[in-house]
């Protein structure tokens, strides 16, 4: 989330809402709750379980936030970490 933030010159307030995904692989702990410890407490989210697909990558995070900015759509920068990128090379920026 903080990734998304900077890259984007966005601050906590642009928040809207955020969506949250874990691969069924990881049971340890809510994700929003990570996004809570950065700071960001006044944002409505949800988790939810990504779909089991045969083959797809294990072990992954996804967000999707709601953000009020006037920033043009082919100027939002998509943040993939960790080798994610591979997901979407069509979008996904140089880390
Ligand atoms: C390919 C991805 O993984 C899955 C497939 C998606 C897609 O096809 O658009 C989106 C999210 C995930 O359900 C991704 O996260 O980009």
């Amino acid at each position: 989330m903080r990734a998304v933030l900077d890259r984007n010159s966005l601050v906590a307030d642009d928040v809207v809402s955020i969506i949250l995904t874990a691969t069924p692989d990881l049971r340890s702990a809510f994700p929003a709750a990570a996004v809570r410890a950065i700071g960001i407490t006044d944002v409505p989210m949800i988790c939810a379980k990504e779909i089991d697909v045969a083959g797809a990558m294990p072990r992954v995070v996804r967000l999707m936030a709601h953000i009020e900015s006037d920033r043009p759509r082919d100027q939002v920068r998509h943040v993939y970490l960790h080798g994610t990128n591979v997901l979407r090379d069509d979008i996904a920026e140089e880390q």
